[in-house]
């Protein structure tokens, strides 16, 4: 991330009522921020008022002018430290707040950017309210019923001084409401802050299910080249043959589900047998090996026995000459994100390396660990995004295939 010109750095300060999904919408973009090279750091505000918390007071705690520079204390250690982007995450939306926040940040030379989030859906609201009271550390320790009354008097005393953000505060805002029906943009400074208020201006909060598989075993993995455009191999037609019938099981809501493939042979001849609406992307296609395309990783070693070397050294940064690197790989990836994002149901049936990449970004895994990800062949993955973790389900189709995982050598 190039540099904020006068700022030490960006702090994106999530504002509204608790159980509102601000604090899925502040993962996910610490997650995307991650994912995109951006060092970023959630700092849970809640933690700087936990010695007031979980008493049997109602009346929540407010966060001071002192409360709120010992977290920009904290922020500013981050930057100098080299950290970009600080995501604060508080369960209100005040005027006074606001201008402690304005205060602590302007001292410190960090550029705030405020994100208000507003739920009107009750229904929303209440199952948010279940999840927090069963995750969270300043409830879950309660009954759950006398947890999910005391959460609902904390948001009423919210409720009464919420202060939505003005424009006639002069500072940078985006407001989301009812999960992006309408969004509101004031004062947005430079590139991050465009980025971060087109991210979330596409995140859907309400809660959905996204499945992933590699294509059917294809003849280059039994032969153990790389890359390539090859077919299935008759293990990988069997997977294919089979998929119809593990889908329509495995994929709740199935009717209107939309299957994204890459142009290539393989991932398209998978879903050949699937009946329903398709999609294909390039940006999907496999990792490019360049000029090893259609080698063994045996043949690379023995002739190429520095560029094995580089690559085993720092597998996500190395590009194969006239190919690319999993760096590389991640860049192509983020309209597809974006998109699926965006998207109900869908079936992204792709490669390994882009299958590591996005099971990566839903995980939360480090940059570093992306190529090295185990995604084997004939199995779907399910993925279910919640506040506190994405959800994860394995379902192995019985067809037996070559295994491609190579460990870190
Ligand atoms: O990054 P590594 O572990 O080499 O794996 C990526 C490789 O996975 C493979 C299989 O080995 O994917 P795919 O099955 O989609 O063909 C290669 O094409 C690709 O180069």
């Amino acid at each position: 991330m190039e540099n904020i010109e006068g700022y030490i750095g960006l702090c994106v300060c999530f504002l509204g009522l608790p159980a509102s999904g601000k604090t899925f919408s502040a993962g996910k973009l610490s997650r995307y921020l991650s994912w995109m090279s951006v060092k970023t750091e959630v700092y849970s505000s809640e933690k700087y008022l936990e010695t007031e918390y979980g008493s049997s007071e109602i009346i929540p705690p407010r966060y001071s002018m002192t409360k709120v520079n010992l977290i920009f204390n904290d922020l500013e250690a981050f930057y100098k430290e080299g950290g970009h982007v600080t995501i604060l995450d508080f369960n209100e939306c005040n005027l006074e707040l606001r201008q402690n926040i304005v205060k602590a940040a302007e001292k410190r030379s960090i550029l705030i950017m405020f994100v208000e989030i507003v739920c009107t859906d009750q229904k929303f609201i209440e199952e948010n309210i279940t999840d927090i009271c069963k995750n969270s550390p300043s409830y879950k320790h309660l009954p759950l019923e006398n947890a999910k009354d005391k959460l609902r008097e904390v948001i009423k005393c919210y409720q009464k001084d919420y202060t939505p953000l003005s424009e006639a505060e002069d500072c940078t805002f985006v407001r989301i409401i009812d999960f992006c029906n309408e969004v509101n943009i004031h004062n947005i400074k430079n590139y991050w802050q465009s980025r971060i208020v087109y991210y979330l201006s596409n995140l859907r909060t309400q809660r959905r299910s996204i499945w992933l598989s590699r294509h059917g075993e294809s003849e280059f993995n039994v032969q153990g080249r790389i890359g390539g455009n090859s077919g299935l191999s008759s293990q990988g037609e069997k997977y294919a043959s089979l998929l119809p019938e593990y889908v329509s099981k495995f994929v709740v809501g199935s009717k209107g589900l939309t299957v994204w493939t890459s142009s290539m042979k393989r991932t398209i001849q998978t879903a050949s047998h699937l009946d329903y609406q398709k999609l294909e992307w390039k940006a999907l296609d496999e990792l490019d090996a360049g000029i090893f395309d259609g080698f063994t990783y045996d043949y690379i070693e023995e002739k190429y026995p520095d560029e094995a070397r580089k690559r085993s050294y720092d597998k996500f940064h190395y590009r194969y000459r006239g190919g690319e690197s999993y760096m590389d790989v991640v860049r192509r990836l983020e309209p597809i994100i974006m998109e699926l994002e965006r998207q109900g149901d869908v079936f992204i049936i792709c490669h390994q390396a882009i299958l590591r990449c996005i099971y990566g970004y839903y995980h939360n895994f480090s940059l570093e660990e992306l190529p090295f990800l185990n995604v084997p062949l004939h199995t779907i993955l399910k993925l279910t995004p919640t506040t506190f973790e994405t959800l994860e389900e394995r379902l192995t189709i019985p067809v037996s295939a070559v295994s491609t995982q190579r460990g870190k050598h």
